[in-house]
């Protein structure tokens, strides 16, 4: 099995989590996008989606899908996105497509965040996957020099901007072992919108695709 195979077999075990007549909420990613393939199989099941991305948005429409806007939505049963990192107590690192901020906001409205994810993605320690953070354009110096006394080494990504105008700092050589705290350390420098530790909202199910199928951890 390739990975992509093993990314599409665990979008599609996450359809069993979609619940009828309900809004769905969609992360980022080419994970995801199986998700979404999936998805349209069952769209008149539904009654539509909460987007975290303009990509994401677009294919959804593709489809067909009602994509509402987040304010328009009290309550999601399910928010369903990928990872890049994955550790035992189900704390991500997430954000390698820039779309970390908007896939915050919308997890953080979900009941359920249910992570689909290829074996690749499952490690020890969070940190081998340089992990990103949002920041306002105009503190990107003054960011990563906090984040270098953080203990990191911070990368401007160049030429990306994100869906809210953004910047991303992408932080190497960090190995996390308190993810909760280093989320909410990076979250108090001034300037950053997000960083892409998702501890504070870890999963709650998490799909693995593997070789010999998918595996579910909760
Ligand atoms: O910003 C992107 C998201 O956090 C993605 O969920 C993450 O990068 C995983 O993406 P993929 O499914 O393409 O590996």
């Amino acid at each position: 099995m390739t990975q992509d195979d093993k990314k599409k077999a665990a979008a599609y075990a996450a359809l069993e989590y979609v619940e009828k007549d309900t809004i769905v909420g969609v992360g980022t990613g080419s994970t995801v996008n199986h998700f979404i393939d999936a998805l349209a199989t069952i769209k008149n099941n539904i009654v539509g989606a909460v987007s975290s991305s303009e990509a994401s948005t677009e294919k959804l429409k593709g489809f067909g899908i009602e994509v509402f806007d987040l304010n328009e939505v009290s309550e999601l049963s399910i928010y369903v996105d990928g990872a890049d990192e994955i550790n035992p107590y189900n704390h991500m690192i997430k954000g390698g497509g820039a779309a970390l901020t908007r896939e915050k906001i919308v997890s953080a409205v979900a009941d359920k965040f249910i992570c689909i994810v290829d074996d690749t993605k499952n490690v020890d320690i969070l940190g081998d996957f340089p992990l990103p953070v949002e920041v306002i354009p105009m503190a990107r110096s003054y960011v990563a020099r906090e984040l270098v006394k953080l203990g990191g080494d911070p990368v401007y990504r160049e030429g990306v901007v994100t869906d809210n105008g953004n910047v991303i700092l992408d932080v190497y050589n960090l190995k996390i072992a308190e993810p909760l705290t280093l989320e909410n350390q990076i979250n108090s420098i001034v300037g950053v919108v997000t960083n892409g530790l998702f501890a504070n909202r870890a999963a709650n199910v998490v799909l693995v695709g593997t070789d010999s199928g998918v595996n579910t951890l909760k």
